[in-house]
């Protein structure tokens, strides 16, 4: 009897897996048919695994050329196998609508699971399920009002900055902005965000900077060098030692926040007041942390260092590449610099008092500047998404399980989305250009239920940086557009960049 039994449970097992393998197999099949019918790049296995190696092997700042060229050629919807696996590039702003504006089509690529050991499941990496109930309560902190109280801290930063670059006035020196503007930006979001001070502006989490670089620099690697996927081969080599080693430095340091926040709140009565909701919640970390309290099984102490990593990323990091670029782009165009300061000088006059909020709503003109900047050089440069239903696309039909590519870097370099497409014209973005183009044609936040949180909280900051810089100080940038060499690294980073000269200006 029990030999029977035995015999039946295998019987079960067998059939259920020869079940599954048919299905798979199915899934499989009908996946491929519907792929053959995608334009694509030639394909077949010599040309697909050449492809593989070429993109395992280009230098990182050949990629979004690379792309560029796979587009104009076979464009607008390319279909790319990337050692099995289905990838299709879109860069017509119909498709790209049909993609991001999908409230179906929310999950990231494969890539953002490099980000993991990292950013664990926080905002920009978590699936569908967490990620809904995380955006809706992570909105409120990006409220308009709790926005407005962050324009002091702003200030008082971009005014640390300021005299940090007026030690650099006048000696003929060629000043490199990049790392104090990543300093800047580090303070801002840090104090805002967290409620927390970091001073690295004087030096004190220059380790931190350094582990985020090694820490991208090493996952985008692995994102191309197929042979680094497997976590065993990668953990073994020299970059999973390293990155390893920085992960360690990038935790310790958001633990030390929350610690320190969670140090501030250990007022027990301010405590029972956040858990009750008497309090008004400031920073997310405290709304984190109240939340925390009232239910520790649903937001965890990895939780929050999840989040706390995810919006010290994005947060910084973004912006200050596009601050950076801006000022160096101003400093390329003497004509459009005067025409900010003249917007400035309208709203300030002679007086030295700090932005507002209401100023900053002024700033229409610098407005349009800091927009052409991000449709050169969008701080997130690629987009992907991985597809769990089909997507049909005009007369295209994309599986389930196909990744998604969309590169803002190229599509805002389009020349019929945008005439001349490498000109510096920040009136490109006047109402009356504005109106005539699709909505999906720049899209440097993104757009749709997945857009950025941070994008009003950024402008902001934006504004508040390159606004006190050009009302006190001429930049001039020492080389030509051509000077300006960037790479994706997730986000866009300087390979190298043109120095600049700063000259304080004669009242
Ligand atoms: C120039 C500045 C910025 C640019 C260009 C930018 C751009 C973007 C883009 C394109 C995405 C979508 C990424 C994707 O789909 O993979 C995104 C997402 C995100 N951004 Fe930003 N960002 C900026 C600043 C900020 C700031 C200041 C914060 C926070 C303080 C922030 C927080 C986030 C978060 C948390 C997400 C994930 C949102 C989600 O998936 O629901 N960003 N950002």
């Amino acid at each position: 009897m029990f030999a029977v039994l035995l015999l039946g449970s295998v019987l079960v097992v067998l059939i259920a897996l020869l079940f599954s393998v048919c299905f798979r197999v199915r899934r499989s099949a009908v996946h491929y048919r519907m792929c053959a019918k995608l334009p694509s790049i030639p394909r077949g296995y010599l040309a697909d695994f050449k492809l593989s190696i070429r993109l395992a092997t280009l230098k990182p700042k050949d990629l979004l050329p690379y792309f560029g060229k796979i587009l104009k050629q076979y464009g607008p919807v390319v279909y790319l196998n990337i050692l099995g696996h289905s990838y299709v590039l879109l860069n017509d702003p119909d498709d790209i609508k049909a993609l991001l504006s999908s409230s179906q089509h929310i999950n990231k690529g494969p890539e953002y699971t490099m980000l993991h050991p990292w950013l664990n499941k926080g905002l920009l990496t978590s699936g569908s399920l967490k990620w809904h109930s995380r955006r809706k309560l992570l909105t409120n902190t990006f409220h308009f009002q709790i926005l407005e109280t962050y324009i002091p801290t702003f200030n008082k930063h971009a005014q640390c900055l300021m005299r940090k670059l007026e030690k650099m006035i006048g000696n003929d020196q060629q000043v490199s902005i990049y790392p104090h503007m990543t300093l800047c930006a580090l303070d801002m979001v840090c104090e805002t965000i967290m409620g927390t001070e970091l001073r690295s502006q004087e030096g004190k989490s220059v380790e931190y900077v350094q582990a985020i670089y090694t820490v991208t620099d090493i996952m985008v690697q692995r994102i191309f060098k197929f042979w680094l996927w497997n976590n065993y081969i990668f953990k073994m080599c020299k970059n999973g030692r390293n990155f390893r080693k920085s992960l360690k430095i990038l935790h310790e340091f958001t633990e030390n926040v929350i610690k320190k926040k969670r140090e501030k709140l250990d007022n027990a009565l301010v405590m029972e007041e956040i858990s009750l909701g008497k309090k008004r919640v400031q920073s997310f970390l405290e709304l984190l942390i109240g939340l925390s309290m009232q239910n520790p099984e649903v937001m965890t102490d990895l939780d929050i260092r999840e989040q706390v990593d995810t919006f010290l990323f994005e947060g910084h990091d973004t912006s200050s590449i596009t601050m950076t670029l801006t000022l160096i782009l101003l400093g390329l165009h003497q004509d459009i610099q005067n025409s900010v300061r003249e917007e400035l000088y309208s709203i300030f006059g002679d007086s030295e008092r700090e932005a507002t909020i209401e100023d900053l709503r002024s700033m229409i003109y610098l407005d349009r500047v800091i927009k052409e900047t991000l449709r050169l050089y969008p701080s997130v440069p690629a987009i992907t998404r991985k597809l769990r239903q089909h997507l049909t696309i005009k007369e295209n039909q994309i599986p389930s399980q196909a990744v998604i590519g969309v590169i803002p870097y190229l599509l805002h370099r389009e020349e019929k989305l945008f005439p001349n497409p490498l000109a510096f014209d920040p009136d490109r973005f006047l109402p009356e250009n504005n109106c005539s183009r699709h909505p999906y044609a720049y899209i440097p936040f993104s757009a749709g239920p997945r857009n950025c949180i941070g994008q009003k909280y950024a402008v902001n900051m934006m504004k508040t940086v390159v606004s006190a810089v050009i009302r006190q100080m001429k930049i001039e940038t020492l080389g030509s557009m051509d000077d300006i060499v960037v790479v994706s690294q997730l986000i866009l980073r300087p390979e190298s960049l043109p120095g600049i000269k700063i000259t304080r200006i004669k009242k």
